[in-house]
């Protein structure tokens, strides 16, 4: 497995934001994460690539620790706000990710990234629009040929066409080189258009973990499974814990 967590929990003072959480994800699966606003998913998340340590429980990051995964450059993460260094240009981003990742970076590919999503290589990060920046970061974490890709709402600030063809390079570098991804998503419609398995996340618990193949035949059935156990979460008011 590339990413194992068994009844992984994290409680912010007194209030539990992860519970119970157990999961198993394979080489090449693409696991979408979709929630309500504060159920959990950036912290589930953060869990997973080491910025948080659980309360209880445990994460394994391709058979070890977040820290030592994280180390070895063999996941590439993106936070939700998509940061950058607003005084560095789009070039010295990419000569700082082929620095930070020497034995990974596929400096052609980033290159030919950028060049196709028009982002000017001498263009600094803060004069980028919201949507530049996150394809810029986007850039940096495919560009690592990561073995594990976290992305917290990834495809938030694209334009749908851009979503859609950055949804399908995730998919095609999962197919190519067994890359395996996490991400969150508000958007019912790219989980069926792009993962291989969802898990809704409500309250701090999984409601729902599942191969998408199994679930359903269609996304309109797809949303409509996802839809009710939100509805469900939300009518128990999330009160499990
Ligand atoms: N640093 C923190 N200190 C205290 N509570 C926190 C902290 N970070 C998150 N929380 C709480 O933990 C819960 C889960 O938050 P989290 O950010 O993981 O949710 P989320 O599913 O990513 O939400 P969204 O979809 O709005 O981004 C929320 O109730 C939030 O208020």
């Amino acid at each position: 497995m590339i990413l194992e967590t068994e009844a992984l929990a994290k409680r912010y003072r007194r209030r539990w934001a992860l519970y119970d959480c157990t999961l198993a994800v394979p080489e090449s699966a693409i696991v979408g994460l979709v929630g309500p606003n504060g159920a959990g998913k950036t912290t589930l998340l953060q869990l997973i690539v080491g910025l948080l340590g659980p309360t209880a429980g445990a994460v394994r990051v391709l058979g070890g620790t977040p820290d030592a995964a994280m180390r070895s450059g063999r996941v590439g993460f993106v936070a939700q706000d998509a940061p950058t260094y607003a005084g560095l240009t789009v070039a010295d981003h990419l000569s700082m990710g082929g620095g930070l990742n020497p034995h990974r970076w596929d400096a052609p590919a980033a290159a030919e990234r950028v060049d196709r999503l028009g982002l000017r290589l001498r263009q600094r990060a803060g004069r980028l629009s919201g949507g530049q920046r996150a394809q810029l970061a986007l850039t940096l974490a495919l560009s690592k040929r990561p073995d594990l890709l976290v992305l917290d709402e990834p495809v938030a600030s694209l334009d749908p066409l851009a979503r859609r063809a950055f949804l399908d390079e995730t998919a095609a570098a999962a197919t190519a080189t067994g890359t395996a991804v996490v991400l969150s998503t508000h958007l019912v419609a790219d989980l069926a258009h792009v993962c291989t398995h969802v898990v809704v996340l409500a309250g701090g618990r999984i409601r729902l973990a599942a191969a998408i193949a199994e679930l359903c035949t269609n996304p309109a059935e797809l949303e409509r499974v996802v839809l009710d156990e939100l509805g469900r979460a939300s009518g128990e008011g999330h009160a499990t814990r």
